[in-house]
């Protein structure tokens, strides 16, 4: 028989209480607020809540749990020894408390299961199913992606921390104490002051998803369902789908909704549909309002991918094994950075650009090699060495306005100030076809049609209870048998998940209402305007200004850049950051030997391609505007990675215009 009273935590949890003593492991401690003033001593992490657990299969083991400013810290006691370990707070992205149900046969609500104290099956769930009235226990899961460093950068592994929350007879206490670690961990991870005892989310919207299934290899919609939909779910972070029909829908998409109904727009795909999203959003009269308000996000499904790459790269975060897993981990901590923008002019458009406008080389190579899009990444390697053994240069003039590099902050330098435009009101489309992401149980994504859970006693499910850390409070008599010798060897799961992509995407392929393209203007064609920051530079068609300077001859190539990456594997302005207001503009002029060219593009992958000598062909200058004006119409021009007319380009700078999605 279970006594529960003598198991009763021996830690007082008073400082969510509202009552005074403070206890941990037999010692006094002293209250949040006084360790915050500077209290105590050798900067011990402010401790917010602990409890003891224990091991049901391992009667001499015990775990000492306490969740401070740092993280998650689990301390093992066994036999004597002693093993501790804290889970970074920056390495968790969710928990959710679930309550125990009965298992019945032939009901498709099988979520998550662990193996109760009578040996009985029992399944864990939130909203469906007969409950258990014999498990009185409260079940806090907590996900995490545990960063691993290796020679080759790092990886992040997926662990999930389950605390049994048992030490009451009411399902009701034991709840209320699992929901009070909920809080706490909630707000310790959105950032926020650890101060009520639920928690309740200050951004209530969802997040836009918008998918171009034609990206990359065509793999995008399976890379959602599978790698971000459950990211996104544990995180608890809502979300409307909408899959991409054909070339601009994404940008007429965010151009003509109501994109205020979203808290923050998520790319999956290539820079290519970032783009169209962020000149959606530069084509809204209340482009101002748009592109402050809403933070994008790209989760990397296309054949080159730079933005990811770059912001997971400055942030250190692990990319090359597992990118999508990567980018998705970036999105859901909720975070943003400014992002520099570049407007971008030539004959007949206006459009803002986040990443490249080149002419010759690298834009050859991007375009001609779209005809082997079917083998991914690899296309621009073979058509590198195609285009080196028939070397094209092209005649022109290239004009650039130098930038102001400061040497004390490795890059940021003083850009001019822009004023910007006006805000207003914007038109919405009356159809709209969207899912919540809402599970049962994030531990069973297939728990909608009853596939699978992921919690490895689930008969539907291949796991096993090696990717689970499961603890209880409470008695240690019992057979829960979590295999705890694998503490944090979690990986990822092959879960089934549940799929809303289909069903969003049949419901907008039947629809025509919900096609933006077909508003806008007379005869059903769109009649759209860029509004954005206006220029600050000379008209196109004016002469180059004398302060500028000005080079004109023949040339391999001319590339400006504001990313560190252009593509996962091409690290070509290594000095770049996402806000410092600096165009990396590269300039190969003809002349240059074959053999410098060839390390030159060997040299791309690892940023060691400009000569540490100085050449007069290769030369990379910091600038904040540039004109190219080529002389003839043959060889591509690219904005972002995609085809422009080949003639008169010019850029612009803007530091800091828009947001982007980052870790921290
Ligand atoms: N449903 C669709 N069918 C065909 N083309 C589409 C569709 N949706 C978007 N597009 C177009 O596909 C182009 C390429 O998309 P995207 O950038 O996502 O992939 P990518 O080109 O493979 O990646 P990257 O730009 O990183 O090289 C975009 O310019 C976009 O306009």
């Amino acid at each position: 028989m279970d006594t529960v009273a003598a198991y009763r935590p021996k830690v007082d949890l008073s400082e969510l209480d509202g009552r005074s003593e403070h206890e941990h492991e037999g010692k006094r401690l002293a209250p949040p607020d006084v360790l915050d003033n500077g209290g105590a001593p050798q900067q011990q992490p402010t401790v917010y809540l602990t409890e003891t657990f224990y091991i049901s299969s391992k009667k001499n083991t015990v775990f000492e749990v306490r969740l401070t400013d740092k993280g998650l810290c689990l301390k093992k006691q066994s036999n004597g020894s002693t093993k501790e370990q804290t889970i970074p707070l920056k390495d968790i992205i969710g928990c959710r408390c679930l309550r125990s149900k009965r298992r019945s046969r032939g009901s498709s609500s099988c979520t998550c299961a662990s193996i109760s104290s009578s040996g009985q099956l029992k399944v864990v769930e939130e909203n469906s199913g007969e409950q258990d009235e014999t498990d009185v226990s409260a079940y806090l899961y907590i996900y995490a992606y545990i960063l691993k460093r290796n020679r080759r950068g790092g990886f992040r592994e997926r662990t999930t921390i389950t605390l049994r929350f048992r030490s009451f007879d009411r399902y009701e206490d034991n709840n209320r104490e699992a929901q009070k670690w909920r809080a706490a961990i909630k707000h310790l991870i959105a950032g926020e002051p650890v101060q009520r005892l639920t928690y309740q989310p200050k951004e209530t919207r969802k997040m836009l998803v918008i998918l171009n299934p034609k990206s990359g290899s065509g793999k995008a919609r399976e890379a959602f369902q599978q790698r971000v939909a459950p990211i996104l779910a544990e995180a608890e972070i809502p979300y409307d789908l909408h899959i991409t029909k054909k070339c601009n829908w994404a940008r007429e998409f965010v151009r003509v909704r109501d994109v205020y109904l979203w808290r923050g727009i998520l790319v999956v795909g290539g820079d290519g549909i970032f783009f169209e999203v962020l000149n959606g959003l530069f084509e809204r009269e209340d482009w101002q309002t748009a592109i402050d308000e809403l933070p994008i996000g790209i989760i990397p499904c296309g054949s080159g991918n730079g933005l990811a790459k770059t912001v997971s790269f400055l942030y250190e975060e692990p990319f090359e094994t597992k990118p999508v897993l990567a980018s998705a981990l970036m999105v859901v901590k909720g975070r943003h950075s400014m992002l520099d923008v570049v407007r971008v002019e030539t004959r007949s458009n206006i459009m803002f650009s986040f990443l490249s406008v080149g002419w010759g080389l690298i834009s050859d190579i991007d375009i001609e090699s779209e005809r082997l899009r079917a083998i991914g990444g690899q296309r621009f390697t073979v058509w590198s060495v195609h285009r080196l053994i028939s070397l094209r240069t092209y005649h022109g003039t290239v004009a650039y306005l130098p930038a102001l590099v400061s040497q004390s902050n490795g890059g940021s330098l003083s850009a001019p100030g822009y004023a910007n435009g006006g805000g207003g009101g914007i038109g919405t489309l009356k159809h709209s076809v969207s899912y919540n992401t809402t599970l049962n149980c994030r531990d069973c994504r297939g728990g909608q049609d009853g596939t699978g859970c992921g919690m490895g006693s689930c008969d539907a499910c291949d796991t096993n209870f090696s990717d689970v850390l499961s603890l209880e409070t409470g008695t240690n008599l019992d057979a829960f048998r979590p295999r705890i010798d694998s503490w944090y060897s979690a990986t990822s799961r092959k879960s089934t998940y549940f799929s809303t992509v289909d069903s969003v995407y049949e419901s907008d392929k039947a629809s025509n209402d919900d096609d933006p393209t077909q508003t806008g203007g007379p005869n059903g064609a769109p009649f759209v305007q860029m509004y954005g920051p206006p220029s600050r530079l000379p008209a196109l068609t004016a002469a180059i200004p004398d302060s500028w300077q000005c080079i004109t001859g023949d040339f391999v190539m001319v590339h400006a850049a504001y990313q560190t990456h252009l593509s996962t594997d091409c690290y070509f302005a290594p000095q770049s950051r996402l806000n410092d207001g600096i165009i990396w503009l590269l300039i190969i002029r003809a002349g240059v030997s074959r053999s410098q060219l060839l390390s030159f593009l060997l040299g791309l992958s690892s940023g060691t391609h400009i000569p540490m000598q100085a050449n007069e062909h290769i030369q990379m200058v910091p600038v904040t505007a540039f004109r190219i004006e080529p002389a003839g119409t043959t060889g591509h021009m690219t904005v972002d990675g995609e085809n422009v007319e080949c003639g008169p380009i010019q850029g612009e700078v803007f530091p800091s215009l828009a947001k982007v999605m980052v870790p921290k």
